[in-house]
């Protein structure tokens, strides 16, 4: 969770060298086990780790990292300016269990860190500091009461933000550590944020300003070469498709559909491929929507597949027909109950007073059709579309040198 959060900030080809600078508690334990992820995650991560705790758990995690060839630095081993030398520094020495000052050799590290933190100091080209949970030497409730501590650029707290997390000014504050027991959250009055989709961390505090011209991200993959794409456009399409439900991605059938009726208007949407063969590709949408609308002025299409993860797009166009009212009637008596009776309630593309209009006519339909085993497909919900013999599928794959397969 604690690198999920430094990915998000500090990409590894930008900022590859990272120093974990690790204390004798878990605080410590928590840094060596932040740079073995980030070593994984691409980054070159160093530990310096001066007073070893003698636990078996601590003595596995040196293990590891040994097992990866990741250096461990000591005190004197550290060049007088880290700035030099890394780009992030983990600042992973003392958690909430600090107390008084900090003792040798600790308080020469913490002195760098801070000398590197302040803004009056710090040279024009210095790592990001990043705390775990709390910034070193700050107490865990009254924080950096004298004003002369660290002032990391991202702080994870974990589990909750401690109150000290108040005083924290830099850009980027995450919380890590989604499952926390509810006996816990109670006893605590906790109030912990919303965690996206399966993410183990979630950004607190405000959101930086970004720039959005410098947002740009490096497309690492293969090379995609001419003797690897399959000679039919669907075999290739199924190979792709396998290979992004293989790496678990988030619907794979998300597609963009874009149509533009007579007006010609292009309007896209996101909707869900529900079947591919070599007739074609299948989704399926009420007929009076506009998008059906637009096929029956213009009978043509274009759909885009874009699978993040992969780097990889497709995109299909050709012309469009209606698949046959058995498949059409198939379909529709596979989905949920709910959905069944949602598709009917909603007049797609049409004004409607209210909300609690849209709730009425569906509880009044659950009512109507609670005691028929199968809900009737009327015609005007007619469903679906087919993109036969389509003419153009492209395969592309996003790098800095794109490939693109026109079959
Ligand atoms: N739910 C959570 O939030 C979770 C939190 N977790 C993590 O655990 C962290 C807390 O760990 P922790 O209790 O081991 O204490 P921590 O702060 O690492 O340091 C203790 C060591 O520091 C020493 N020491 C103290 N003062 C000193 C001084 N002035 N100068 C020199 N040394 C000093 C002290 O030595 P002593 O004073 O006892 O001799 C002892 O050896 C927490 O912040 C978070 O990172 C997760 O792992 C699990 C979930």
């Amino acid at each position: 969770m604690f690198c999920n959060s430094v990915l998000q900030v500090y990409k590894p080809n930008e900022h590859n060298r990272v120093l974990a600078i690790c204390g004798p508690g878990n605080n410590g334990g928590d840094g060596l086990v932040a740079a073995r992820h980030l070593y994984h995650f691409g980054y070159k991560p160093y530990v310096c780790y001066p007073k070893r705790t003698p636990k078996p758990l601590y003595n596995c995690l040196v293990t590891q990292l040994e097992s990866l060839s990741v250096p461990f630095l000591s005190v004197e081993d550290l060049p007088m300016d880290l700035s030099d030398s890394f780009d992030i520094l983990i600042d992973a020495v003392f958690g909430f269990s600090f107390h008084g000052t900090p003792r040798p050799p600790f308080d020469d590290m913490i002195k760098k860190l801070v000398n590197l933190s302040n803004p009056d100091l710090r040279p024009s080209k210095s790592p990001a500091i990043v705390s775990v949970d709390i910034p070193s030497g700050w107490h865990v409730e009254e924080g950096d009461s004298s004003g002369d501590g660290i002032k990391p650029d991202m702080l994870v707290s974990l589990t909750a933000p401690k109150l000290c997390a108040k005083m924290f000014s830099g850009p980027h504050h995450f919380l890590g550590g989604r499952f926390v027991p509810p006996p816990i959250v109670e006893k605590f009055k906790l109030q912990l944020p919303a965690y996206p989709g399966t993410s183990m961390c979630v950004r607190i505090g405000k959101p930086p300003k970004v720039d959005i011209s410098a947002l740009r991200e490096n497309y690492i993959s293969p090379e995609l070469l001419e003797e690897q794409v399959e000679a039919d456009p669907f075999d290739q399409f199924q190979k792709w498709f396998d290979d992004a439900m293989a790496a678990g991605l988030k619907e794979p059938n998300a597609m963009s559909l874009s149509t533009a009726g007579s007006d010609r208007n292009l309007s896209s949407r996101m909707v869900l491929l529900k079947g591919f063969d070599k007739e074609g590709f299948v989704w399926y949408t009420n007929y009076e929507s506009q998008k059906a609308r637009d096929i029956s002025e213009n009978p043509r299409a274009s759909l885009l597949f874009y699978w993040d993860a992969l780097n990889r797009q497709v995109r299909i166009e050709g012309p469009v027909a209606k698949v046959s009212e058995a498949e059409s009637e198939q379909y529709f008596h596979s989905r949920p109950r709910g959905s069944q009776i949602g598709a009917i309630a909603s007049n797609q593309s049409s004004v409607i007073p209210n909300r609690q209009y849209l709730h009425q006519v569906y509880q009044d339909l659950e009512a109507k059709y609670s005691g028929l085993v199968l809900i009737p497909l009327l015609c005007r919900r007619g469903y679906l579309m087919i993109l036969s013999h389509s003419q153009y599928l492209y395969f592309v794959l996003v790098k800095s040198l794109t490939s693109c397969f026109l079959l």
